[in-house]
C-alpha cells in the first residue's frame, strides 16, 4: 500500500514534516508538505487520529478541517494539546491526522414561507428524552 492511499476503508494518513513541542493546552498549525488537486464536486476533511486523542489529548482545534477543491496550498493540520499537564512532542514523520475525500452535494437554497412537517418538528437538543 503506498504511503498516501485512499482505499475507501478509512482515512489517508497525514504526516508532520516538522518537529514541534506542543505545551499543555497549546495549539499549533503543523505542516504536512502535501498539496492536492481535489476534483470539483469533492472536498477533503482532515480528521483527528483517535489514538492521539484518547492517549494524549491531542486533537484538532477545527475538527474537521475542510479542504476546498479549489485549494492549492499546503495541507495544514490545526493541532491542539488538550492535556492540561503534559506536553506532546510532534516529531518529523509522525502521523498526526487523516484525510478523507468526500463527495459534496450541490444544493441551491430556496427561501419559502413554510416547511413540511415531520415527527421531530422543532424539537431540538434533548427533546427525545434521556433513555
Ligand atoms: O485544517 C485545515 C483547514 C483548512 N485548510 C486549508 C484548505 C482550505 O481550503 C483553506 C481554507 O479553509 P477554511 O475555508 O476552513 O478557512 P476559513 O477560515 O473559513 O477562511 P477562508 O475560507 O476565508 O479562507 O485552508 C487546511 O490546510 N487545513
Amino acid at each position: 500500500m503506498p504511503r498516501y492511499a485512499h482505499d475507501g476503508d478509512g482515512g489517508c494518513d497525514l504526516y508532520s514534516i516538522q518537529s514541534y513541542l506542543l505545551e499543555p493546552l497549546q495549539r499549533a498549525t503543523i505542516r504536512t508538505g502535501i498539496v492536492l488537486e481535489i476534483p470539483m464536486g469533492f472536498g477533503g476533511l482532515i480528521l483527528p487520529r483517535s489514538g492521539l486523542a484518547s492517549k494524549f489529548g491531542v486533537t484538532l482545534s477545527n475538527s474537521p478541517g475542510l479542504i476546498d477543491s479549489g485549494y492549492r496550498g499546503e495541507l495544514m493540520v490545526a493541532l491542539i494539546n488538550l492535556d492540561p499537564k503534559n506536553s506532546f512532542a510532534i516529531e518529523e514523520g509522525m502521523r498526526i491526522a487523516q484525510l478523507v475525500i468526500v463527495e459534496v452535494s450541490q444544493f441551491i437554497f430556496e427561501e419559502v414561507e413554510e416547511l413540511e412537517g415531520t415527527d421531530r418538528d422543532r424539537g431540538g437538543f434533548g427533546s427525545s428524552g434521556l433513555g
